[in-house]
């Protein structure tokens, strides 16, 4: 190492902005700056090997400093001073001491910092690591570093504490860096740990550039106002009182004055070019005198004794650290849009709010602070490129899903409590805070599949998911008051030969004129809950704070009845529909313009402008859905013109689920209605066509089309070889004649049809025999509940199922005499009120609810929320469907 101090070399040396000091920090002190980078390279290495210092020669030493290392990425702690540890270390817990007794280092209203574990940097050099791997961080960190790290003991140590001109000339060199195609030296001398006191010699070298001082007894640095070119100063763990005491050297950057006796801030207006400030450690209650310093990045106030934040107004910071302070709140941060790194920890703050403007805050550490409530994370939600939060050891934490709920609220964290926020964690943030309606869907549907598991084994005559036609569903979907309830009412009282409409239930209370059980089924929250839990329900739904909910009883009613179901309900509801095992056909009926359709809304004078806001936004997720999964929707037919939706939507019911037969049934009906059908020429019934149409669009050879446990059962199992394959067809087959009634067998017993009126042969491969059979039982029975085949070809269970009950193995054909009275009497009354029912449906001012003939016949919405198309007023384009339902009610009354 040469040893100068020949100011010749001033004039080589210039005033290098601080990157290039940080880098010529790290360069060994050579004469051949050729050699630099490889020797860099090496001393890293060793450096990291050993923990310690290693200067070019090889011989161990001081690192360039303390504060050179915060310059360098590398931390204080792995550059120590190789001479006097045990001294080092006895001065630093003297001065620890000193500090608790002060009450300095206490944060949380005197709670000591919690002990520094070498291994874990979380402490000390939290800030470091929390804030980056900036250079005033580490040397806040690195005065913190384990007393193990310290500096050992120095050999050359001052006995009266006056510095030499010898040991100088031994300490200083001349730092070397490279630019493109120059070279620059400065002067650089280090005197860490040397006990001194008296620095007063270094008046007369007037160039140096680095000057660190570290671990001394150092109380007077006046000697600085004769360094104009000094542009890093290390004078920490020193005794030094007075703030800046010297003359400004104008290119003062960097500046390190952590672990000094210093009170009061001063003036700084002088150090323009002041890039980093650590005064960590000292006992300042108050921060000012920065105002003018316009280049300042980077400033550690750890551990002093402030209560305000102030005097930072509009200054470039982008690292900031007041740990260990006793602030109570965030304030005068609002103006530092530049801050990335921000270290409160250790204080008494309650609130987050003042850090709403950081709009690039990256790093927040509030470690060791009093914040109790989830929801202050609020005021940073905003902040998109915050990504490490360390909230450790605030009353917040005992919050119930305290990790979930700020995951939720701060998706772009990466780093939590120093813990690394997973992919799993964010999603399951998401889906349990703001499920995606698909998650939702699920999780209804897998509620109700399991409650339905729960329940005794149910036997349902129509909707057998194992039927090998699915079950015909229409479900009307859309926003709320897009119009689709009373287009169902419509439909189903219009094609009341074909659609029934199936009743929700609702824990909302009923619109004026709405009626339990036609409009829905009203019932409390508590009834909702418990049908939950009976496995009543297929679907439910939460919508403004009312549950909706179809149960699988209201399609088996509309079912019974030989009819379609035809039902309306909202997307998530579709989306639950979707996983079950009905296979409905959905239109999608969607406002396209947004202004007629609030109007509609506003109109109907029942909502609140918050309901109103949410159903608007709700247009989105049905376009939403379009775009995203095409074919989700069988059909979408815009609806802001009330006049047209309708014929539109019948013309795509018919064209669509209906076939051309039932459309030329249905207007021979309306041309010919006093015509009489012979029993033997009665074409197939509505239903029977209409499941056939739904069946010959679905591939039997497609296993992906065949009903749902053989389409589960697929998708479940692995593949089979094809012997097993055949052996399954076999049993199938036998299971399916069994069923079907072709052979007999235990599922004769279980499957038998109440078929009074048709042979059990004709009965299974015919389905128009056993519409017939249907009918026939109908009115021959007079139940409304008829336990006949509802045109599916399969025969009813439920009958079956009371059989067993009743004990008859015989059906239907077996009766006791009781049995036979009250069909007898049932059937009488049943016929007064058909006959009733058909005058009443018969008479031109009569408004029935559609789907059903025996249903009291009331208005299908309230009066107050009609729209033009009330039903009754409305024209058919096939005459008058509900004269030909009538005559042939008539028709079947007088049979
Ligand atoms: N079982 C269900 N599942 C999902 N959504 C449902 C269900 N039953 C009803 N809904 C839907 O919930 C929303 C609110 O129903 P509600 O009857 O309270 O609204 P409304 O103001 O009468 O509007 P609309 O005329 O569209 O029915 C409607 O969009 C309705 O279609």
């Amino acid at each position: 190492m040469k040893k100068t101090t020949k100011p010749e070399f001033s004039s080589a040396v210039s005033p290098e902005p601080l990157t290039d000091a940080a880098a010529s920090a790290q360069a060994p002190s050579t004469d051949k700056p050729e050699g630099n980078r490889a020797m860099e390279v090496k001393q890293k290495t060793l450096r990291r090997k050993s923990g310690k210092e290693v200067n070019p020669k090889g011989k161990e030493t001081t690192s360039p400093g303390e504060f050179s290392s915060a310059v360098s990425p590398e931390p204080l702690a792995d550059a120590p001073s190789s001479d006097t540890p045990e001294e080092n270390r006895d001065m630093e817990m003297k001065q620890e001491t000193s500090r608790q007794k002060s009450g300095e280092g206490e944060g949380e209203g005197g709670e000591k910092e919690e002990e520094v574990n070498p291994n874990n940097r979380e402490t000390g050099q939290e800030f470091s690591s929390a804030v980056s791997p900036e250079p005033l961080a580490d040397a806040a960190a690195s005065t913190e570093a384990p007393s193990s790290d310290k500096p050992e003991e120095n050999k050359d140590k001052v006995e009266n504490g006056v510095l030499t001109a010898e040991l100088i000339s031994r300490r200083i060199s001349q730092m070397g860096r490279f630019g493109i195609g120059l070279q620059h030296l400065y002067h650089h001398l280090a005197l860490p740990n040397y006990n001194l006191s008296d620095v007063s010699i270094l008046c007369s070298y007037v160039h140096l550039q680095k000057l660190e001082l570290p671990h001394n007894k150092i109380k007077d640095l006046s000697c600085v106002s004769h360094m104009p070119y000094l542009f890093i100063l290390d004078a920490s763990h020193n005794h030094i009182s007075d703030f800046f005491g010297f003359q400004p050297p104008k290119n003062l950057k960097v500046a390190n004055f952590s672990y000094n006796r210093m009170t009061k801030m001063k003036d700084l207006s002088a150090y323009l070019c002041l890039t980093k400030l650590d005064l960590d450690y000292n006992g300042f209650s108050e921060i000012s005198g920065l105002e003018q310093c316009t280049m300042l990045t980077h400033l550690s106030l750890a551990h002093n004794r402030i209560s305000r934040i102030s005097g930072l107004y509009n200054l470039p910071l982008s690292h900031l650290c007041l740990r260990g302070n006793q602030l109570e709140r965030i304030e005068g941060l609002e103006t530092i849009k530049s801050l990335q790194f921000l270290d409160l920890s250790l204080n008494r703050i309650r609130s987050l709010s003042g850090l709403q403007n950081l709009c690039i805050l990256s790093s927040l550490n509030l470690k060791k602070n009093l914040i109790s409530e989830i929801k202050e994370c609020k005021h940073i939600h905003e902040l998109s490129l915050l990504r490490d939060l360390n909230l450790l050891q605030n009353p917040v934490q005992e919050q119930q899903d305290y990790r979930l709920s700020v995951v939720f609220l701060l998706q772009h964290l990466t780093m939590l409590d120093q813990e690394k926020v997973t992919a799993e964690e964010k999603v399951s943030s998401v889906n349990k805070y703001d499920p995606p309606i698909e998650v939702v869907a699920a999780r209804d549907h897998m509620t109700h599949l399991v409650y339905q598991l729960m329940q005794p084994q149910m036997l349902y005559d129509s909707t057998l998911p194992s039927a090998d036609s699915p079950y015909p569903i229409l479900v009307l979907t859309g926003p709320q008051g897009c119009g689709k309830r009373e287009l169902a009412h419509r439909l189903c009282q219009d094609l009341n030969e074909c659609f029934g409409y199936g009743i929700c239930h609702t824990t909302r209370g009923p619109y004026f004129g709405e009626e339990n059980g036609i409009d829905y089924h009203f019932v409390s929250e508590e009834d909702f809950q418990n049908m939950i839990h009976m496995g009543k329900f297929i679907q439910t739904m939460h919508y403004g704070g009312h549950r909706y909910g179809l149960t699988r009883d209201a399609i088996e009613e509309v079912a019974r009845d030989g009819l379609a179901c035809c039902v309306h309900m909202e997307l998530e509801g579709v989306l639950s529909l979707k996983n079950s095992f009905f296979e409905p056909r959905y239109v999608l009926l969607l406002p396209t313009d947004v202004e007629k359709y609030t109007g509609h809304l506003k109109s109907r004078s029942i909502y609140e402008p918050a309901q109103i806001d949410v159903a608007v936004s709700r247009i989105d997720l049905y376009t939403n859905t379009i775009e995203q999964q095409p074919g989700f929707f069988d059909n979408v037919i815009p609806c802001d013109d009330w006049e047209e939706v309708y014929p539109t939507l019948r013309q795509i019911v018919k064209e669509y689920l209906l076939s051309e037969e039932l459309k030329g049934e249905n207007n021979n009906r309306a041309d010919d209605a006093s015509t009489a059908h012979e029993p033997d020429e009665k074409p197939p019934s509505p239903l029977s066509t209409l499941m056939s149409h739904f069946s010959a669009t679905l591939d039997p050879s497609d296993p992906a089309h065949a009903n749902y446990f053989t389409r589960i059962q697929a998708e479940l199992s692995p593949q089979k070889n094809p012997t097993e394959l055949a052996s399954i067809r076999r049993r199938e087959q036998l299971v399916r004649e069994a069923v079907m009634g072709k052979s007999p067998g235990v599922y004769s017993l279980l499957f038998k049809s109440s078929t009074q009126n048709a042979p059990s042969s004709q009965q299974n491969s015919d389905s128009q025999h056993l519409e017939e059979s249907r009918e026939t039982h109908t009115k021959s029975s007079g139940s409304e509940e008829s336990h006949a085949s509802t045109a599916l070809s399969v025969p009813t269970s439920a009958a079956a199922f009371e059989e067993q009950v009743n004990g008859s193995a015989l059906g239907h054909a077996v009766e006791t005499p009781k049995d036979h009275l009250e069909s007898d009497q049932s059937a009488n009354t049943s016929r007064a009120d058909s006959d009733h029912l058909a005058a009443v449906a018969s008479s031109p001012s009569s408004d029935r609810r559609p789907g059903s003939n025996m249903k009291p016949l009331l208005p299908p919405i309230p009066a107050g929320r009609k729209t033009p198309l009330v039903p009754s007023m409305s024209p058919s384009p096939r005459g008058s469907p509900n004269t030909a339902a009538t005559e042939e009610g008539q028709t079947n009354t007088e049979q």
